[in-house]
Formats: C-alpha cells, sequence, structure tokens
C-alpha cells in the first residue's frame, strides 16, 4: 500500500478537494477530523490539555472551546508546540489505525490529508507522494478571515503558524492550484481522470461521450465511482494492471493553458479496492489475438 500526502495552507482548500476526491471512491483521511476526534472528553489529550492549558480552554459541557485554544496557539509559539506535543501523537496512532482499515479492505493507495507534512516532516518519509493545495496569500487570507470570522490580524497570525505556501508547493511533487473559482479546481481534479487512462482509445473503459481525441476540447467527466485501471506518473499500476499504449489525453492534458500547475495527473483507481480498480486487458475483452 502506498500513501499520497495531501497538504496545504490554512484555508488553501485542502478539505474542499479531499472531499472531490472522496466523492470519486477515493480512499481518505482527513487529519483535522480526527484532530477534532482525539480531544474529545474522555480521551487522553483531552486530560492532557485542561492540564497544560486550564479550564478556561473549555466549553460549559466539557469540549474542547476551540476558538479560545486556537487563539492561545497561534499567537504564541511555545503553547503551540506544548499542544502539538500533547495532540500529535494521538493523531498519529488514529491516522494509522485508519490507514490499515483501508490496508485490510484492500486500497493501494490512501490519500492523507495532513495539514503539518511539511513542518512536522515526521510522516513525510512515509509519503510515496505529496500534493499541495495552493491559493494565494490574498486569497488564502479573505477566504480565512470570511470563514473563521477573523480580523485581518489574527488570520494573519494562523496563516504565519505556518510554512508559508509558497514553499511548501515548492517541495511538494504536484501543486492544485485553488487560487481561483472552485470550478476550476474541481476541473483540475476530474480532468485528471481520463488523463490517466492507460486503454487505449479503442478499449477505453470511458463511455464514449468520456472519450476525447488528442487536441480536441475535453469533455467534463461527471463525478462517479471510478472503474478503470489507470497509469500516470503519480500512482502507477499494479503489477496485474497492463498499460496497453499511453492515452493522447495525457498529452493534451499536460499542455492544457487553463491549468497553471498542469503537472498534476491523479489516477484514482488505485484509490478504490483491487476488485474494482483492476482495468486488464482481459476485463476489456482485449486479447493478444485480438491485438
Ligand atoms: C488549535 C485548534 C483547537 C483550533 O481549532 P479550529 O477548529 O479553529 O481549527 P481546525 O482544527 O479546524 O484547524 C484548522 C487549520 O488550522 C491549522 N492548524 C491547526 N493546528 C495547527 C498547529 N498546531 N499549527 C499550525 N497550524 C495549525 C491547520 O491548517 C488546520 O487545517 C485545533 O486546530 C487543534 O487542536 N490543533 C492542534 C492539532 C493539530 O496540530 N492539528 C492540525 C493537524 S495535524
Ligand atoms: N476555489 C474556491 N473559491 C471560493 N471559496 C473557496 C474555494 N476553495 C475553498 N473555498 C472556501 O475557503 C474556505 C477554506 O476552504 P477549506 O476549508 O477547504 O480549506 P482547508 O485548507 O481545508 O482549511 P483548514 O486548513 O482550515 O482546514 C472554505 O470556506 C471554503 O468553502
Amino acid at each position: 500500500m502506498f500513501l499520497v500526502g495531501l497538504t496545504g495552507g490554512i484555508a488553501s482548500g485542502k478539505s474542499s478537494v479531499i472531499q472531490v476526491f472522496q466523492q470519486l471512491g477515493c480512499a481518505v483521511i482527513d487529519v483535522d477530523v480526527i484532530a477534532r476526534h482525539v480531544v474529545q472528553p474522555g480521551y487522553p489529550a483531552h486530560r492532557r490539555i485542561v492540564e497544560a492549558f486550564g479550564t478556561e480552554v473549555l466549553l460549559e459541557n466539557g469540549d474542547i472551546n476551540r476558538k479560545v485554544l486556537g487563539d492561545l496557539i497561534f499567537n504564541q509559539p511555545d503553547r503551540r508546540h506544548l499542544l502539538n506535543t500533547i495532540t500529535h501523537p494521538e493523531i498519529r496512532k488514529e491516522m494509522m489505525k485508519e490507514t490499515f482499515k483501508y490496508f485490510l479492505r484492500g486500497y493501494r493507495y490512501v490519500i492523507l490529508d495532513i495539514p503539518l507534512l511539511f513542518e512536522t516532516k515526521k510522516l513525510l518519509k512515509y509519503m510515496k507522494h505529496t500534493v499541495v493545495v495552493y491559493c494565494d496569500r490574498d486569497t488564502q487570507l479573505a477566504r480565512l478571515m470570511r470563514r473563521n470570522n477573523l480580523n485581518r490580524e489574527d488570520a494573519e497570525a494562523r496563516i504565519n503558524a505556518q510554512l508559508p505556501l509558497k514553499d511548501k508547493a515548492r517541495m511538494a511533487r504536484h501543486v492544485l492550484d485553488n487560487s481561483g473559482e472552485w470550478s476550476i479546481t474541481k476541473r483540475q481534479v476530474w480532468l485528471a481522470l481520463p488523463a490517466s487512462s492507460t486503454c487505449s482509445p479503442a478499449t477505453s473503459c470511458l463511455p464514449p461521450s468520456g472519450r476525447a481525441k488528442a487536441g480536441s476540447p475535453r469533455p467534463l467527466p461527471p463525478p462517479r465511482k471510478l472503474k478503470l485501471g489507470n497509469e500516470c506518473p503519480l500512482f502507477p499500476p499494479s503489477p496485474s494492471t497492463l498499460s496497453l499504449s499511453p492515452s493522447p489525453l495525457l498529452f493534451t492534458f499536460s499542455f492544457s493553458p487553463s491549468l497553471p500547475f498542469s503537472s498534476l495527473f491523479l489516477s484514482f483507481s488505485p484509490f478504490l479496492p483491487p476488485s474494482l480498480s483492476l482495468c486488464t486487458p482481459h476485463s476489456l475483452g482485449w486479447s493478444p489475438a485480438l491485438g
């Protein structure tokens, strides 16, 4: 099994992007969701947070007051470090459990949304590939202020608590640009689907409407569960998936001027269980005799 680390900056659009992957049937893990889970009352991290930060970081019902704790840690690096030492080991344990569940279900790839992948570096060595969801700083600031109802100063403190997004984009193997309209970002994910097909046009698993000739405008595939066997630079095929010929679609996509970060080629099928994802020549009705 291979792990794909998806990261970005605060409010750069990681959760939005990972939802698209999820809708497409990929195996995904959102570490922010796990981070919320492990600090619930009754969990060791909850007790240790109260010991370290006092009961003023609690709501009346005993839950962590995330606004208060956030205001504390995003303005004070030492307290942020303290919170990280409490929560990160618990988060990693849960992440391992979730990943193992996907492994048992037969997935070859799991996409993990890990906000601090490049900051902590602890998990980096386990990632087969890294993907950054990027947006320019002004857009990031505006989206963060709007979503969290923050003033500029507080929003900047949160952004500055992380490595600059530009640096992360440089460190990543693949970048998704979410600076523009959401529909453009979604297209980047969707368009990557047929681009990664190993099937030649003659044997394509795509419905006819989903096929395109090299150089012609690409029809937008609807979000759906995938049943293709794919090959692409990001997610190579399993040994039992045979590449027939490189798809012309790959070429079309990689030089699309509408995608400034068009180096992203995602093959979704490895995130599906093998029974669904393999597109062997035989499953396509192809045999060596037929060519
Ligand atoms: C500080 C807390 C209470 C704020 O909660 P809040 O609901 O406002 O934000 P949420 O958890 O949704 O996080 C939003 C984003 O903030 C950024 N962020 C969160 N924690 C940190 C941190 N310790 N350092 C830098 N950035 C962080 C991430 O980009 C994250 O995606 C919460 O983020 C938290 O418990 N953080 C510690 C755990 C952690 O490091 N989580 C990040 C995933 S490893
Ligand atoms: N392309 C876009 N156009 C407009 N708004 C967007 C776009 N992408 C994301 N947003 C909005 O920006 C905000 C941040 O997006 P999202 O929550 O996906 O980011 P995130 O990186 O997961 O954030 P965090 O680091 O805080 O978990 C949300 O309110 C989301 O609806």
